[in-house]
């Protein structure tokens, strides 16, 4: 500082002259010209300390330089808007929302955990723009890429809610929406996707949707879906494309079925699907055949086998074994629930030797039903490697697009009249009747040839010529009215049933479903009448609960009914109640159309045989020939007595009438 007396003799000299102080403004200070500028005594960070209570400011960085401030910026503003994006994510989800919840939150913190990172390497490579931004660049990316993952989560879920498909399992593949989406992701043959296309299968259903993606991973599975949702495709398909091509190595895909007839119409499905592609199937008929057939390298040229429990542990029991599933890749079990019965009317012990003899290091397993059974779920879970399980829409339930009615009859006799009622009324055909054994389906067969309806019967003591006849008439229209039990209850796709009669009460909501599930197939519609006694009290309340569940309306009281115990349910399930049997035409008529038919029968037989002597073989095909013409024709195939070979209709006529003033039908449905 300088002093005083040189101030002021500076100050008289610079009287008159024009000081720039701005220019010089620290000797203007000094001169006190002009007033010297107060320079704070506290510093603006010291200041800033003195408010920051809570020690925040002591984490700030210190301060950076212009460049360095943009982009402190341009995170910011990048942390707000993914911020905003995680937030708007968060609010447009619904059913993804709580399971998502946790990751977003994590990715929300990963978000703010890379914004101090990106503040720190900015500091670090203090006038490195580049490479800071090449980070942020990949860090964007990274986001976008779990954004993206995220949203295309949640359109599967969306997509599945909206097909009703439940999955539970790890790593499920998307469902398919498409057939041609097959091609393009998993590289179905072209000729496979042809053969869908000539059978008018457009859009996949939702079991297909998720099994075969599932199935091509080869994942094993457990798929539960409607009846007539299109099980058996979603099976075959998968099979034929891990086959790939015919080869000479055996079987190596087996598929097990409840009944010969299911069995039966799987290998066509395989063959109609198939087409073109050169698989050689095989369908056990008859066991001793197949084993001629087969022999010890025989059956290596066969590619694919379906087959029932009992033939198939038959030809594995032999000493040594007709058969070989050593190069088995995949075991499909159809109607699981059923086969995992136990006792007599079970497969459960069947199956479990099927299950070990298919003993390749890479054999895969489906189990396919239209009901879910707990312990097939258990069993599946502690058995199957890494299982996935499928649902399609909730379990055991009935297909909506039946209507269902239940009527109640009085008594046995009561459920005749109902009948005769409903054909007086006009039944629309193709009609299935099921009753709950052969000795029922019999007497009902007599009782309604004697009323001149086109019908025919299919139980387990026909034969299987006989079987295999009816359901081809039935399939054709020939036969208009088909009296069955059980053995049809499954699985069996007549197309266009238009109405489902069960006579007799079935003796389980599961059995229930599955016979009203042979109309209302593939979205077409259906009808179901259910007849019903006092004997049948005890079922009554399952099965309306089904009906219930399929938005059919049901009396209140039904649902009311006291519910069977557990183990009383298992014990009825296997009995059904004694019945009286179903007789109204008197025996001497029956006994008489007997006879008559027998004495057809008989000149026929020696009719052929005088006409076409010597000539035993080409005689025999002829008779053959004629005899199913004949049957054809007259739209039944039995050892039973046909419509034509009954008492003239005019009696039979004058006792309908009289039958019909006499029907008197109950109904509280
Ligand atoms: N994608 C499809 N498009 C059109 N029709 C189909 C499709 N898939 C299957 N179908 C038809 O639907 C009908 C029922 O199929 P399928 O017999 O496989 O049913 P399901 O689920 O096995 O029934 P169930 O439980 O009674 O055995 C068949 O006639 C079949 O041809």
């Amino acid at each position: 500082m300088a002093a005083p007396e040189e101030l002021q003799l500076f100050r008289k000299l610079g009287i008159g002259a024009k000081f720039d102080t701005k220019r010089f403004r620290k000797d203007a200070e000094r001169s006190q010209m002009i007033r010297a500028q107060v320079t704070p005594t506290v510093t603006k960070e010291e200041a800033d300390k003195a408010l920051d209570f809570f020690g925040n400011l002591s984490k700030q960085k210190p301060q950076k330089t212009t460049t360095e401030n943009t982009r402190e910026d341009e995170t910011s503003t990048e942390t707000s808007r993914r911020e905003k994006s995680t937030e708007a994510l968060k609010s447009d989800s619904y059913g993804v929302q709580s399971r998502k919840g946790k990751k977003r939150k994590q990715t929300r913190e990963e978000t703010d955990g890379d914004n101090s990172d990106d503040s720190e390497d900015s500091l670090q490579l203090l006038g490195d723009i580049k490479a800071s931004k090449k980070k942020k660049k990949r860090k964007k990316k990274d986001l976008t890429v779990d954004k993206v993952e995220q949203i295309k989560q949640e359109k599967l879920s969306e997509f599945r809610h909206k097909k009703r498909i439940h999955v539970q399992g790890d790593d499920v593949p998307p469902p398919v929406s498409s057939f041609q989406e097959l091609q393009g992701v998993y590289g179905i043959h072209p000729q496979i996707l042809n053969n869908l296309q000539g059978l008018g299968y457009d859009q996949p259903t939702p079991i297909q949707m998720q099994a075969i993606p599932l199935m091509l991973q080869r994942r094993e599975i457990l798929a539960c879906a409607p009846t007539g949702s299109g099980k058996t495709a979603a099976f075959i398909l998968p099979i034929l494309h891990h086959l790939r091509e015919p080869r000479r190595q055996g079987f190596r895909a087996v598929v097990v079925s409840p009944t010969r007839e299911l069995a039966k119409q799987t290998f066509t499905w395989f063959q109609r699907l198939g087409e073109g592609r050169g698989f050689r199937t095989y369908y056990i008929e008859k066991p001793a055949q197949a084993a001629k057939k087969f022999g010890p390298n025989s059956a290596k040229k066969f590619d694919i086998l379906v087959t029932t429990p009992n033939r198939l542990v038959y030809m594995l029991k032999q000493d040594p074994p007709i058969i070989s599933l050593h190069s088995v890749e995949w075991l499909v079990v159809d109607e699981s629930d059923k086969l995992f019965e136990e006792g007599k009317q079970g497969f459960r012990d069947q199956l479990g030797f099927i299950y070990k003899a298919c003993d390749s290091s890479h054999v895969r397993r489906a189990m396919f039903s239209a009901t879910f059974a707990y312990d097939v779920e258990q069993w599946c879970k502690l058995n199957l490697d890494n299982v996935v399980t499928v649902n399609i829409g909730a379990r055991n339930t009935a297909v909506d697009t039946v209507e269902q009615q239940l009527l109640f009859v009085g008594s046995e006799s009561g459920k005749l009249l109902a009948m005769r009622e409903l054909v007086r009324k006009g039944l629309t055909p193709p009609v299935l009747i099921f009753v709950q054994s052969k000795e029922r389906a019999k007497e009902l067969f007599h009782e309604l040839i004697y009323d001149g309806i086109n019908v025919d019967v299919i139980h387990a003591d026909r034969t299987q010529t006989q079987r295999d006849n009816t359901v081809k008439c039935f399939r054709t229209g020939k036969i208009w009215v088909l009296i069955c039990t059980e053995l049809m209850g499954r699985g069996i796709d007549f197309k266009g049933v238009n109405l489902v009669i069960n006579y007799d009460f079935p003796t389980s909501a599961v059995s229930y479903i599955h016979r009203i599930g042979r109309t209302g197939r593939a979205g077409r519609p259906g009808k179901a009448l259910t007849f019903f006694t006092e004997d049948d009290l005890v079922h009554l309340r399952g099965i309306a609960n089904v009906m219930r569940e399929a938005g059919c309306e049901v009396p209140e009281y039904m649902l009311e009914l006291k519910k069977a115990k557990r183990k009383e349910r298992r014990f009825l399930e296997k009995r059904a109640p004694k019945r009286k049997s179903i007789s109204t035409t008197p025996k001497m008529f029956v006994d008489k159309a007997m006879r008559k038919r027998k004495m057809i029968e008989k000149s026929k037989k020696t009719q052929g045989k005088t006409r076409n002597q010597p000539g035993g073989s080409k005689a025999n095909t002829q008779q053959e020939t004629g005899n199913l013409k004949h049957h054809t024709k007259k739209g039944a195939t039995s050892d039973e007595p046909t419509a034509k070979s009954l008492p003239g209709p005019k009696g039979g006529n004058k006792r309908i009438k009289k039958r019909k003033q006499a029907s008197n039908i109950v109904s509280k449905s």
